[in-house]
């Protein structure tokens, strides 16, 4: 083939493509009944240009979506995460995880207001308790009255970090599921078994068999959310559940898989638990959050942990997304054509499953690739985030 005829090919590949992308652009526009899919006039797009990705305006609106399960940390690094994750998301499920963790009404209250105290937007934090075996079921009920704390969570002791006065035995808190089910309180669940014998890349799949599936059987009312799901076993078990059991998704098990973290050299700002998995659990989430299911729901788990944690012999777990959620979100639903189902899972799962009002105003999402940092401020060190070096397709307009 001559090079004006390979040249020619190339040119109407890539008009066959943008008409797929018009094609697509027109569908979602007529058939989505949430958002508006929306493209700048023509004559302000430069035709065959090399910055066809720069100039070509795509945008999206989307209701204003919330985070149901951020780690906000405390302490001086405090203002740094709470820039990142009030800056679009309306609310937040704030992960008790601290050191020592928010067990009960008076310290969940007392970071709530420390949260307040360095947020200079509309975002509000909603407060969760760290549950340990001595929660009690009086616990439960003066949380819920504050109108304040939404949910209690369970870290499996050892599971994750921060998660040493974590629950040794789930029979231990029968007696709270119970107050937490009767005063309609959300049970939030970290799914990983502690069990050094079982491979890490098992302990999803192992605690929904050994653990969930009791405490689902034992409590019909109570709201459960299986938090940061990466496995296929987790998105059939809670497709196959009952209507109070739902799940969040992370930006990350959606983008990457095991290999992302593990070929070619190790990464370990992709290690956050529960551990990416292989690629086909990675394929099982994409089509669970695509499917327009009202059980799957945005939940970052962004993580920070100061660079120098990371990037050690012994690293801790957790993978920091806030400085570009939505942003990640719009890269992984575009990658399965499922665009338009963004504002579902980003904006209404969580607040309908929750009980709780969606948002009234909106955000807009353009197509246009930008630079990530290779670090950001955490308090007096750095953290390093998800696609830090390299460039992000979406970006929030201001
Ligand atoms: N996800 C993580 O890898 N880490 C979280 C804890 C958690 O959500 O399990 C953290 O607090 O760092
Ligand atoms: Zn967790
Ligand atoms: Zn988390």
């Amino acid at each position: 083939m001559t090079n004006d005829a390979k040249l020619s090919q190339l040119w109407l590949k890539k008009d066959l493509d943008r008409d797929k992308q018009m094609i697509y652009r027109r569908w979602s526009v007529n058939k989505s009944p949430f958002g508006s899919l929306q493209r700048s006039p023509s004559h302000i797009r430069s035709s065959h240009s090399t910055q066809k990705k720069d100039t070509s305006m795509t945008t999206i609106t989307i209701t204003r979506p919330d985070d149901w399960h951020v780690h906000l940390r405390d302490g001086d690094v405090l203002a740094d995460t709470v820039r990142d994750t009030g800056r679009y998301m309306g609310r937040a499920i704030i992960m008790p995880n601290l050191v020592p963790p928010a067990t009960n009404l008076d310290s969940a209250m007392a970071y709530y207001e420390r949260i307040k105290a360095v947020t200079t937007t509309n975002f509000e934090p909603l407060m969760v308790l760290y549950l340990t075996d001595n929660t009690t079921a009086e616990d439960i009920r003066a949380a819920k009255a504050s109108g304040k704390v939404v949910a209690a969570k369970l870290y499996p002791a050892g599971a994750t970090t921060n998660s040493d006065s974590g629950v040794t035995d789930v029979n231990n808190i029968y007696p709270v599921l119970e107050a937490m089910q009767e005063v309609g309180m959300l049970f939030l669940v970290h799914g990983e078994v502690t069990d050094s014998s079982i491979d890490i890349f098992d302990r999803e799949a192992i605690f929904i068999e050994n653990t969930l599936k009791q405490v689902v059987r034992d409590f019909p009312k109570l709201k459960i959310v299986l938090e940061h799901i990466t496995t296929k076993d987790a998105v059939d078990f809670v497709m196959s559940a009952p209507d109070n059991v739902a799940a969040t998704i992370t930006a990350h098990h959606l983008l990457y898989n095991r290999n992302h973290m593990l070929a070619g050299g190790i990464r370990p700002h992709f290690y956050c638990l529960p551990i990416l998995k292989r690629n086909t659990h990675q394929q099982a989430l994409l089509a669970a959050a695509a499917s327009g299911s009202k059980k799957f729901f945005l939940g970052t788990d962004s993580a920070p942990h100061a660079k120098d944690r990371k990037e050690a012999a012994c690293g801790c777990a957790g993978s920091y997304t806030a400085h570009a959620a939505i942003e990640l979100y719009a890269e992984a639903f575009e990658s399965v054509n499922a665009l338009d189902k963004l504002e579902a899972f980003a904006s209404f799962n969580g607040p309908d499953f929750y009980g709780l009002a969606r948002n009234s105003d909106t955000i807009t999402l353009v197509k246009r690739s930008w630079d990530v940092p290779a670090t950001y401020p955490l308090g007096d060190t750095g953290v390093v985030p998800i696609r830090a070096g390299e460039t992000i397709e979406w970006q929030v307009e201001n």
